[in-house]
């Protein structure tokens, strides 16, 4: 039988485990060793010998060593192995005293232990003097010792293998380790690699088949491993702990970097950690700081000790710290740290100076600015022309006007405003319809602690606050409540701003850009806003045109839409009928309508070409055609060039024509025939004036 045909028998790190006649196998291993150095017979044939022995062996042979050719390993310099001593210094600086602590044990027992590392370099041997003496030199530190100097040895094995490996005298190649047992466990990296073998030789006279060798075995092996493991536990400490170190040390180092003052508290409010910035504001040195409760330097904050206690995450609010002078405002956030292992937890406090918390908005304010005036798309002459006026409008600091129906691309020109002229400072927005009106108060001007029930307990800045050092979008001022608007007046005039609540002006400086898509005129003389504040916007004052005046910019942005837009490989193309579609239609909805038209073609267009069909119901079948129909009579007056007031009341009678038309269709149930003769009109008549009232049938 072959050893390694029965793998139930075969122990893989000793090899055969039943039904063994040790003295047999033991004799059995040094005839087929005999008869392959002295014969050539092929050793992987021998019923006594595993294959892996039988192969490395041959391997041995092959680099020309005889049993007897041990003492011949070469030995690296003192300079080189102090270098490998260095690059190995984590695993020497466990091992060597672990392995040291073993000498009486080894002594008494006759063994002899020792390292090599991944390339068979000898690092340490230490045990039982005779053993040591045996071997003197021959397999000391800086021996290279592996299978092309040496021949077949367990570490040797145990490194090609990557396994522990237990070797019988005549299994090992050299006559050396005749009648020892040799017994390795290999230590791996993190990748697997192995950096070291542990090495643990065991004499066993000159009768070793007489012993209970298979017991033997299994005992060096099994302490062997075990001591290898315990290294590599060590090892692995040692690793967590350095990286663990030098987090450590990058995350102080980072804290110490920052401008901000940063503070790790206990649940308690107690100063754990805290970097110079933040001390610095304490009015102390970092040292003087820990173990101090946060609350010893601030003026007396509910809100902060509660955020604390509670372990709530808290945004910029305003704290006041104590100093030297008095106190001092502070914008402080706090993010809460997890409990640790021993349950404890607390916050990371971070603490900025108020006027750079409020430069800090723009990144936080959520408004993209990605527009400059080469990103706003556009080449008709209007266009051109309004976007040339915008620009120089942008290079001076007044506030800036933009009017213009929905979806034409006033944010985009605000935005290209702010990029023009102080693209660093924030970029701050509010939508004065969008927004309740008795909060758009508060939102602009921001309000001091206690100023209306369900105020923050620490105030809050407004917008106007915010833009500082920036620009502040005013969208849809039309809708701004009239008495908010004599506020605004003051601040934009006096470039001061008082907070609600509050008793002193704060100084401000910023740009404001206002927009809207109401006639501002009409709205001072329906007295809806204020004269003043229109005259003081309106002196650089941008009109932006509707799509339908900028004919040649359909295609174009269709064009560049659908570029953006397109997630296929290939970029579709719109078809001749669809070009003529989207130049027919009048885009009431203007560029944001055409966008989303794009949109949706490109979700329905099956392959590379968009055809009418694709494009959304009201563009294919023009249902907002005469232009005029989608207007008001402001936007009518100007195209027409139209006295206002004449023109109301042609609208107003379309607007009764189309009240009439819609009636006599409810009454007829819908029904053409009825509903024309009701109406005194022929059916064509009728279908004509339901398409030009854009009335569905
Ligand atoms: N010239 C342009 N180039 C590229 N995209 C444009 C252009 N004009 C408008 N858009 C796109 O049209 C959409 C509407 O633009 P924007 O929000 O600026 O219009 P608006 O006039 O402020 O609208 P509203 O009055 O409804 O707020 C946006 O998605 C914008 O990207």
């Amino acid at each position: 039988m072959h050893y390694q045909s029965n793998v139930e028998n075969v122990n893989p790190y000793i090899g055969p485990t039943a039904d063994i006649d040790i003295s047999g196998r033991w004799r059995g291993i040094m005839q087929s060793k005999k008869d392959f150095l002295e014969k050539g017979t092929d050793p992987r044939l021998s019923p006594y010998v595993r294959d892996e022995i039988a192969n490395s062996w041959i391997r041995s042979q092959s680099y020309n060593l005889t049993p007897e050719s041990m003492g011949t390993a070469p030995t690296i310099s003192s300079r080189e192995l102090n270098s490998i001593f260095e690059q190995n210094k984590e695993l020497i600086d466990i091992a060597f005293p672990l392995l040291d602590s073993f000498k009486p044990l080894l002594t008494e027992s006759g063994y002899m232990v020792s390292l090599v590392d991944g390339s068979g370099i000898v690092l340490y041997r230490n045990g039982n003097t005779k053993m040591v003496d045996r071997y003197g030199n021959t397999i000391g530190p800086g021996v290279l010792w592996n299978e092309a100097t040496i021949g077949t040895c367990a570490h040797v094995l145990s490194i090609r293998h990557k396994k522990p490996i237990s070797l019988l005298g005549p299994e090992n190649f050299p006559a050396y380790f005749q009648n020892d047992i040799t017994s390795t466990a290999p230590l791996f990296d993190s990748d697997g690699k192995v950096i070291a073998v542990l090495i643990l030789l065991q004499k066993l006279g000159d009768d070793p088949w007489d012993l209970d060798l298979h017991n033997l075995q299994y005992l060096t092996l099994g302490w062997v491993t075990s001591l290898a493991m315990e290294i590599k536990t060590q090892l692995n400490l040692k690793l967590s702990n350095s990286l663990f170190k030098s987090t450590n040390t990058a995350l102080q180092t980072a804290i110490k970097m920052m401008t901000e003052g940063m503070v790790i508290v206990s649940r308690e409010g107690l100063i754990q950690h805290i970097n110079s910035p933040a001390a610095q504001i304490f009015n102390c040195n970092t040292n003087e700081a820990i173990g101090r409760n946060i609350m010893e330097f601030l003026v007396k904050n509910d809100a902060l000790a509660e955020a604390l206690r509670q372990l709530k995450m808290i945004h910029n609010i305003e704290v006041e710290v104590l100093n030297d002078y008095g106190t001092q405002g502070y914008t402080f956030s706090i993010q809460p740290l997890p409990a640790d292992s021993s349950g404890s937890s607390g916050g990371v406090v971070k603490i900025v100076d108020t006027e750079k918390a409020k430069n800090m908005v723009s990144s936080s304010s959520g408004a993209k600015l990605d527009f400059d005036f080469q990103s706003i798309k556009g080449a008709s002459t209007k266009m051109l022309r309004t976007k040339s006026l915008a620009q120089r409008f942008a290079r001076s600091p007044a506030n800036i006007l933009l009017i213009g129906e929905s979806g034409t691309g006033k944010e985009l020109f605000a935005q290209a405003i702010h990029n023009e002229y102080r693209p660093s400072g924030p970029f701050i927005v509010l939508n004065c319809a969008a927004i309740p009106k008795n909060l758009i108060e508060s939102e602009l001007f921001g309000y001091d602690s206690g100023a209306f029930t369900g105020a923050k307990k620490n105030g809050s800045p407004g917008k106007i606050e915010l833009a500082e050092g920036g620009t502040l979008f005013l969208d849809e001022i039309g809708d701004m409540p009239i008495e908010i608007q004599a506020v605004l007046l003051r601040v934009l005039e006096n470039k001061q701003v008082m907070r609600i609540g509050g008793s002193k002006y704060r100084a401000v400086d910023f740009r404001m850009v206002a927009a809207t898509n109401k006639d501002l005129a009409t709205l001072v003389q329906s007295g809806q806003f204020r004269q003043d504040l229109y005259y003081r916007l309106s002196v650089l004052r941008v009109d932006i045109p509707p799509l339908r005046q900028r004919d040649s910019d359909v295609l174009s942005l269709a064009e560049f839409f659908i570029q953006k837009y397109n997630w296929r490989s290939k970029l579709p193309k719109l078809s001749h009928e669809t070009k003529i579609k989207l130049m027919e239609y009048t885009w009431p909805g203007n560029v944001r309508q055409l966008e989303n038209a794009i949109i949706y073609a490109l979700n329905v267009s099956e392959d590379e070409l968009i055809l009418p069909e694709h494009l959304p119901d009201e563009i294919i079948h023009n249902k907002n055609h005469p232009a005029s129909l989608s207007l008001n009579p402001i936007e009518l007056s100007k195209e027409n060039n139209l006295n206002e007031a004449e023109l109301r009341d042609v609208v107003s009678l379309k607007e009764a024509e189309k009240i009439v038309v819609q009636n006599a269709l409810a009454k007829s149930g819908n029904n053409i025939c009825i509903a024309a003769e009701l109406l005194g009109l022929s059916k064509s008549t009728l279908y004509r004036k339901l398409k030009l009232l854009g009335i569905d049938e």
